[in-house]
C-alpha cells in the first residue's frame, strides 16, 4: 500500500481531515474498506475549506474491463458529497444523487473528488461534486442532502 499512500499526499494548502469520524465508525463500504482491494482513500480540506478526497479504485470495484463500476463511482460520490455537507455543519443523509458518467475510470488509479456545498434551504442542502484526474473529468454529480431531525440522529448514532 505504500506507493499508493505516497501518491495520495495532498496539495499545498490542503489539510488532512478525518471526515468519516464526523459520523462515527459506520462508513465501512468506501473509506472504511478493511481489505484495501476496493477503495483506499484520504480526506483533506483544500485552501478554500472544501472537502476533497483522494481515492484509489481497487480491483474489486471493476465494472467494464479494467475500469470502475458505475455503482462504485456512485458509492464514492454518495460518501464524499454527504460528508461534505457534514463537514459544513449539516447532519444529513443523501436523499438524491444525480451522476453524469463522463469517461471510463481506470482501475488502480488515484483520482480526486472535489466537493462544494452550493445551497441550503430548510432541510435541503445541495452539494456538487466531481471526480477528476488533471483535466479529465470522470464523473460529475448533484447531490441533495436532507438534514436529519435530532431524534433520528440519536437513534442512528
Ligand atoms: C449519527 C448519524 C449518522 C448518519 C450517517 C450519514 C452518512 C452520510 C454519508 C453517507 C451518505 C449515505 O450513504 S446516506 C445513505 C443513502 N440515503 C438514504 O438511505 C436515505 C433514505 N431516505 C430517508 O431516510 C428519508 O427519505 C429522508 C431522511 C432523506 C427524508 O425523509 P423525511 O425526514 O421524512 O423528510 P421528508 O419530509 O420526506 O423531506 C424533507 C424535505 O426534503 C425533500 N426531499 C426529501 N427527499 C427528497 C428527494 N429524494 N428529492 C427531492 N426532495 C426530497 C422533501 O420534499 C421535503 O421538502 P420540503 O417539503 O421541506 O420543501
Amino acid at each position: 500500500m505504500t506507493d499508493i499512500q505516497l501518491n495520495m499526499d495532498g496539495e499545498p494548502g490542503w489539510e488532512p481531515f478525518d471526515a468519516p469520524a464526523l459520523v462515527g465508525a459506520s462508513l465501512r463500504f468506501v473509506s472504511g474498506d478493511r481489505t484495501g482491494n476496493r477503495f483506499r482513500m484520504r480526506y483533506f480540506r483544500n485552501a478554500s475549506g472544501e472537502l476533497v478526497a483522494r481515492v484509489w479504485f481497487g480491483p474489486e470495484t471493476e465494472g467494464p474491463p479494467g475500469h470502475a463500476h458505475g455503482g462504485s463511482i456512485a458509492a464514492v460520490l454518495d460518501e464524499v458529497l454527504g460528508l461534505a455537507a457534514w463537514a459544513a455543519g449539516y447532519p444529513i443523509v443523501v436523499g438524491n444523487l444525480n451522476i453524469h458518467f463522463r469517461h471510463l475510470l481506470p482501475l488502480q488509479t488515484v483520482v480526486q473528488v472535489d466537493s462544494e456545498v452550493v445551497a441550503a434551504a430548510g432541510r435541503k442542502i445541495s452539494v456538487r461534486g466531481r471526480i477528476v484526474l488533471g483535466d479529465r473529468i470522470f464523473a460529475e454529480a448533484d447531490c441533495l442532502c436532507i438534514t436529519l431531525p435530532e431524534e433520528q440522529r440519536r437513534q442512528l448514532g
